[in-house]
């Protein structure tokens, strides 16, 4: 139910199945490959004019144990199937060894080179049942070599290439970080120009696995959230480890991450009780928003933060600037009010109202003493009542030298959302392991790294990105992906990270919106940010954001 799993929570839910007797590593491995070939044809739609011609390449673990039995289920069907195995059978595990003498009985295997998987006509389906969620290093270059020639074979004519679906997850991809751990060529490697020119981030682009459909089981892995793994968005067949068939099954610590929005519960109703949104009630009911401002010419950040916060919903919105820059300001502003506060002295004052329930203090602020002051101040005026701080951009980044004074005063209504390069300088350690920059340690994802940095802080954290992670100081995470039918890439526009700090700071000033968990709201924004920015559509700038909120409103219902 919305459920995104780790490898090791897939395994323990299969184990705990298994173990229970209530299906069999062999039933669930038929169900696997059946699943796929169903999800594989549904996705093509007609197949009136395909060849039924398809090749199936097989690993040495269970994920080509899924393969014997796709390719089964399609000869059953009429097809002609080609088999190519990279491994011993021999050193099969049971359950894969067992399929495998299945497909022995009516088909062919052969060894999976580049030159024999060349041959032959352009069949209608490649199923990758390469490597699964057992991978842990960069595939054989043999079998990403046959991969590729097999895509490259010669259609009759000339124009379609074959529809290529991964089995569980395109091999090569780590299904708990979604990197995508791919074989350097060989000729390549010895190539010192070639190495410097393709830094580790993008080495990927040198030899992709392109896959059209992932068919993955159960429920959706990590990866599958966290990097586009293949055209059409992924497919999840139920394989019968519904908890309820043999009671609760555990998941181990650190789980569960849950998709946003909850794919379970219709959009508006989520919405709805998270946030006052649709909700009746007075002004002074949706709270009021202190958005802190930069100085003179540096407000534009703030002005759009705080228009976001008003549009989103909160009853009122103060824009607080250094003196200087009130003229500015007062010239910009119409609904939104306007106030002035030359330091932290100035701001303790200003929160010593407690009608003031939401503060978001960071865009455009600018880095550097006065903001550290700024922000320990909202932190201390608020870490006894709970009320909530939003900290962005330059609240973050005047901590980089001193992330211990922040980690100190952070408190349960706190939420930060940093982009992952500030991600990295406040916490270097976990930064470095999620762009893996010491290759030799294996790459921390960024839910596990978002939880530990949101347990350093005893806050939640908004981990920015086209995959944007969130977890907070309970162990709660969630992933909002703007991947496969949600991509809105022109979102990556000067001030729309400003925009999403007001959507939370407006959410979270409602009366109602103070019993919700700031992880929960700083959901709702994210997922109504990405809303905005693909009902705008390309061509988007940060200040047309706030301005799609009415529309969205309208589409969801409300
Ligand atoms: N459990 C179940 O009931 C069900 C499981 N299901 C399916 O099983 C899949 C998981 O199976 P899996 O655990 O066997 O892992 P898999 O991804 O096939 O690969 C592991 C093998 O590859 C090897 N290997 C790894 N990296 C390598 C490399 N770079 N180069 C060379 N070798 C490498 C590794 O060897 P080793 O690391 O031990 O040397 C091992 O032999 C899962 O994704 C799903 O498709 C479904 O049927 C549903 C029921
Ligand atoms: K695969």
């Amino acid at each position: 139910m919305g459920e995104i799993l780790t490898a090791a929570q897939m395994r323990a839910k299969e184990k705990s199945i298994m173990d229970s007797g209530a299906a069999s590593g062999l039933e669930l491995m038929e169900r696997a490959g059946r699943g796929v070939v169903d999800a594989a044809i549904h996705a093509i739609g007609d197949l009136t004019s395909c060849n039924h011609h398809a090749v199936v390449l097989c690993g040495p673990g269970n994920n080509g144990g899924d393969g014997f039995v796709i390719a089964r289920t399609l000869s059953e069907m009429g097809w002609t199937v080609e088999v190519f195995f990279w491994g011993k059978a021999e050193a099969l595990s049971g359950d894969a060894r067992h399929m495998h003498d299945l497909w022995t009985a009516i088909g062919e295997i052969r060894p999976m080179t580049a030159e024999a998987a060349g041959q032959g006509v352009c069949p209608t389906f490649l199923f990758d049942a390469m490597f699964g969620i057992g991978i842990s290093r960069p595939i054989p270059i043999d079998c990403a070599r046959a991969f590729e020639t097999v895509t490259k074979r010669q259609t009759e004519d000339g124009m379609k290439r074959c529809f290529v679906v991964a089995v569980d997850c395109p091999s090569g991809l780590d299904v708990d970080s979604g990197e995508v751990l791919v074989p350097i060529l060989e000729e390549d490697a010895d190539d010192e120009a070639v190495m410097a020119y393709f830094p580790e981030t993008v080495r990927p682009r040198l030899l992709p696995l392109h896959t059209d459909l992932c068919v993955t089981f159960h429920a959706l892995k990590m990866g599958h959230c966290l990097t586009e793994v293949s055209d059409l968005a992924p497919a999840v067949v139920d394989i019968g480890l519904d908890a309820d068939a043999v009671g609760q099954v555990p998941i181990p610590a650190g789980g569960p991450t849950v998709q946003v929005p909850p794919p379970e519960l219709p959009t508006k109703a989520w919405v709805r009780a998270v946030t006052a949104i649709g909700a009746g009630g007075h002004k002074y009911d949706r709270g009021h928003a202190l958005i802190l401002g930069g100085g003179p010419g540096k407000g534009g950040a703030a002005r759009m933060a705080a228009r976001a916060a008003l549009r989103v919903g909160a009853g009122l919105v103060t824009l607080a600037v250094p003196p200087e820059a009130v003229a500015e300001n007062a010239a910009q502003l119409n609904a939104i009010m306007l106030s002035e506060v030359l330091d932290a002295k100035a701001l303790a004052t200003m929160l010593e109202d407690d009608r003031l329930s939401a503060i978001c203090v960071g865009p455009g602020l600018g880095v550097g003493q006065r903001t550290r002051d700024l922000v320990l101040t909202a932190l201390r005026m608020t870490a006894e009542d709970g009320r909530r701080v939003i900290l962005d951009a330059d609240a973050l980044g005047s901590f980089a030298d001193t992330p211990e004074d922040l980690f100190k005063a952070c408190h349960d209504g706190v939420t930060i959302t940093p982009h992952e390069g500030e991600f990295a300088r406040l916490f270097p350690d976990l930064g470095q392991r999620v762009r893996r920059s010491d290759p030799s340690k294996p790459a921390l994802g960024k839910v596990d790294a978002a939880l530990r940095a949101a347990e350093r802080l005893g806050a939640t954290v908004l981990l920015k990105g086209e995959a944007t992670v969130l977890a907070d100081h309970r162990g709660a995470s969630a992933i909002h992906s703007a991947l496969y039918d949600r991509k809105a890439p022109w979102l990556g526009t000067a001030g729309a990270g400003d925009v999403l700090a007001g959507l939370i700071a407006g959410l979270s000033a409602a009366q109602m919106a103070q019993i919700s968990h700031a992880i929960d709201l700083a959901a709702v924004a994210a997922w109504l940010h990405v809303e905005c920015a693909r009902s705008f559509g390309p061509g988007l700038i940060a200040e047309d954001l706030p301005e799609q909120l009415p529309k969205v409103f309208r589409d969801l219902g409300f």
